[in-house]
């Protein structure tokens, strides 16, 4: 998969801007938001919703979009909540059979 290094990247730029909030970044306004973790929760459950509106539609292009926002603010949920991604990917190699 050639473009699996985005999401080694994204990681990446999601733990910088917690460690140095921006107030340009669209990542720290969720990191930093008044509702706290609810807030990048709140986006996933909107995104997935999404997700699912637009495969049951049919929509590829608009599938596309929406699995590229759900998995953006499933790591900005998972970083809110001090997982590493690594513990995940991890989790799912010792699935391996
Ligand atoms: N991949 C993304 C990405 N995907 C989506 N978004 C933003 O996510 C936001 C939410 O999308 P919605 O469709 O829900 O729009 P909305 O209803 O206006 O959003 P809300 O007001 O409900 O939060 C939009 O403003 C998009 O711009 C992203 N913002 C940032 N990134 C990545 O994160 C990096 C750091 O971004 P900044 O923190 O902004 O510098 C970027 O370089 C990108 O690689």
């Amino acid at each position: 998969m050639k473009n699996l290094e985005v999401l080694e990247e994204l990681w990446a730029v999601i733990n910088e801007r917690a460690e140095h909030p921006s107030p340009d970044s669209y990542v720290s306004s969720i990191l930093t938001h008044r509702k706290g973790i609810d807030k990048p929760l709140e986006k996933v459950g909107e995104e997935a919703t999404e997700f699912i509106l637009a495969v049951k539609n049919g929509e590829n292009d608009r599938t596309i979009e929406e699995g590229a926002d759900l998995l953006f603010h499933f790591f900005l949920a998972l970083r809110a909540a001090e997982i590493d991604i690594e513990d995940v990917l991890g989790e799912l190699a010792a699935r391996r059979k």
